[in-house]
């Protein structure tokens, strides 16, 4: 496993999803993003479901970074125990996980569900958190990576337009765990800046595979039509 992290080191992870009825969200679809994001440099996935996961495993080579989207509020990204351990016999080699001190809907802490999983698949977890606070409690709990990818997205934190480059680099100041810097990274100078910062390796998701999104950008530059001579 510490041959994943190795591999990890550097590099940039795709986060290939797509969310509910979009017309890309199915596991043929999305392997092929990935299949094109690793022939792009990619060095690792991470995707959402385990029938992704599943499909995804049968057709790459390069580590999966598995997670279980389930709700929207709260604790959603992989909540309990049974979506940690469903991502990884879908093939997972890093189950990513909510890494935030909340309430966990199966009433297991972080701690107990990191041991827990680990008794029964030997996979490495990834402690998505919102704070530095977070972050460090996660690394005690037993988190093999502490990502950045809920900062903005609780209740108690505030969410930039770009990505948080404060809290990677306070904790990899702090930590000794590889710091997985994610969310609102869309250009490569901040993927980049996010290294510098002390970043493991970056993962960027929207700005690479979210066409809806991507195309919304261009479309909004487009009506505020502010370039436009009058
Ligand atoms: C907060 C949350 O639900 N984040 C999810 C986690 O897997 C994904 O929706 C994001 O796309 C991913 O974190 C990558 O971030 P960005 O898409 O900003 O590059």
């Amino acid at each position: 496993m510490d041959e994943v992290i190795e591999r990890l080191r550097g590099g940039l992870v795709v986060s290939c999803q797509a969310y509910g009825g979009e017309p890309m969200n199915d596991a043929e679809t999305m392997t092929r993003v990935a299949q094109a994001v690793v022939a792009g440099g990619a060095v690792a996935v991470r995707a959402q479901g385990p029938g992704h996961l599943r499909r995804m495993r049968a057709e790459l080579d390069v580590p999966l970074v598995g997670l279980w989207k389930d709700g929207h509020d709260d604790v959603f990204i992989t909540p309990t125990l049974e979506h940690a351990a469903a991502v990884a016999e879908a093939g997972a080699e890093v189950v990513a996980l909510d890494g935030t001190d909340r309430c966990r809907p199966d009433g297991l802490d972080l701690a107990e569900t990191i041991r827990r999983l680990r008794e029964r698949h030997p996979v490495l977890v990834m402690a998505d958190v919102s704070t530095f606070e977070e972050g460090v409690l996660a690394a005690e709990a037993g988190a093999d990576l502490v990502g950045t990818t809920l900062s903005g997205y609780t209740a108690y934190t505030v969410k930039t337009p770009g990505p948080d480059l404060d809290l990677v680099e306070r904790l990899a100041g702090a930590l000794s765990v590889p710091i997985v810097a994610e969310g609102r990274y869309h250009t490569p100078d901040q993927a980049a800046e996010a290294l510098e910062r002390g970043a493991h390796c970056v993962v960027v998701g929207t700005a690479i595979t979210h066409p809806a999104t991507i195309t919304s950008w261009f479309a909004a530059a487009l009506e505020t039509g502010d370039r436009r001579a009058t």
